[in-house]
């Protein structure tokens, strides 16, 4: 098959189509991870976006059961220098060229991706059209010019009906009981707060607050999700609710974390290309620590516009200096911009899941 990637600059790249035979428009973004590519794919935050891989080869483990964020790709697209069709490892069940063709997504490899990523690099994200049936270049500037970068995915990738999770630990404690304010949550965060033993209610896009409270939760998580966080109005009104009527403790990770600050009176921006990748080192003003942190975002929350609203910066990307997490002075708050649950990428800010834990083991206690 043909592939061809169209940026909206008039740059074409032309290589060979792998997986699904079909065109898709969306914002090109790089991710530098070694490894993970089966996460990254299917992780929701990812939705409406053409994941241009800097890591040379890719499918080399091909695609298991078991390396799964999701029940689907969420990617538009995936971009590649080498494909590897003969993977090795004996939990694979199928290349990825076979997958992303069952999944419906379309692959180009073959193109510099180093070339791709200093565009993105110089210019910031751009919108893009992948195509793996042929088309021409002039048909692929159509199909980009009439396409549009969508900014409110996370209403379509949250749950759609509320759904209970049970604890996944075997401990004689009562499990504790966290409310998830879903935006298209990965399945490793779940897995993180079940295996802390927390039992999950997820809640469908723009849940009222007084709902959520009915249920009597412990605690209040927001995850993660696709999209600008500014368009998540709903939400960002019934957290602003959450906050004001519950005193509960919340933790909220990258697009929970955005929505939160958003909701306590500060403002988002779009980066200009983002952080994609499992080697972003930020360090935790608390601990006086640097850790090195997997991160998918590619908007930030805006440093000054939060510590007037009652938020401490407890972590900064030291790379650019972008806020990477923040903390409430007086209330049981906190989130990360950055990804704790790891999936792909280090799992050395787990301990952010415990500090949850804590909070609220300590709230009950007070009650
Ligand atoms: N992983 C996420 O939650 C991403 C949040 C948001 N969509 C961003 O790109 O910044």
């Amino acid at each position: 098959m043909e592939g061809l990637i169209y940026l909206e600059d008039g740059t074409v790249f032309k290589g060979t189509g792998f997986g699904f035979k079909g065109t898709a428009v969306g914002e090109l973004v790089f991710n530098t991870a070694m490894t993970g590519y089966q996460k990254i794919l299917t992780d929701p935050s990812y939705k409406g976006q053409i994941i241009n891989m800097t890591y040379p080869l890719i499918g080399n483990y091909g695609i298991s059961s078991v390396d799964n964020e999701s029940e689907k790709v969420h990617a538009f697209g995936v971009v590649v220098k080498d494909l590897c069709d003969m993977p090795s490892n004996s939990n694979s069940i199928m290349t990825i060229d076979k997958w992303l063709r069952d999944m419906g997504v379309p692959g180009v490899f073959g193109v510099d991706t180093r070339q791709i990523t200093k565009k993105i690099r110089n210019k910031g994200t751009v919108k893009c059209v992948i195509s793996t049936e042929g088309i021409s270049i002039s048909e692929a500037a159509e199909i980009c010019d009439r396409g549009q970068i969508r900014g409110d995915w996370m209403k379509e990738a949250a749950v759609k009906e509320k759904t209970v999770m049970k604890s996944l630990s075997d401990s004689d404690e009562k499990p504790l009981s966290v409310a998830v304010i879903d935006f298209g949550v990965k399945g490793n965060i779940l897995t993180c707060l079940r295996e802390r033993n927390c039992e999950l209610t997820l809640y469908p896009y723009g849940t009222l607050a007084e709902q959520i409270l009915a249920g009597k939760p412990d605690g209040i998580f927001l995850t993660n999700g696709p999209g600008d966080p500014e368009k998540a109005e709903e939400a960002i009104e019934e957290v602003r609710h959450l906050i004001n009527m519950s005193g509960i403790p919340m933790f909220g990770i990258c697009m929970g974390h955005q929505v939160l600050a958003i909701a306590l009176g500060g403002k988002t921006y779009k980066l200009k290309y983002g952080h994609r990748g499992g080697n972003h080192g930020v360090f935790d003003k608390n601990t006086k620590r640097s850790y090195i942190t997997s991160q998918n975002h590619g908007y930030a929350v805006q440093y000054e516009s939060i510590i007037l609203k009652g938020m401490e910066i407890t972590h900064l990307n030291l790379n650019d200096g972008t806020v990477e997490g923040m903390e409430h002075r007086d209330l049981p708050i906190f989130s990360v911009q950055f990804h704790p649950e790891a999936s792909p990428g280090p799992n050395d800010t787990g301990y952010l899941f415990d500090k949850f834990i804590a909070m609220m083991k300590e709230d009950k206690n007070n009650a």
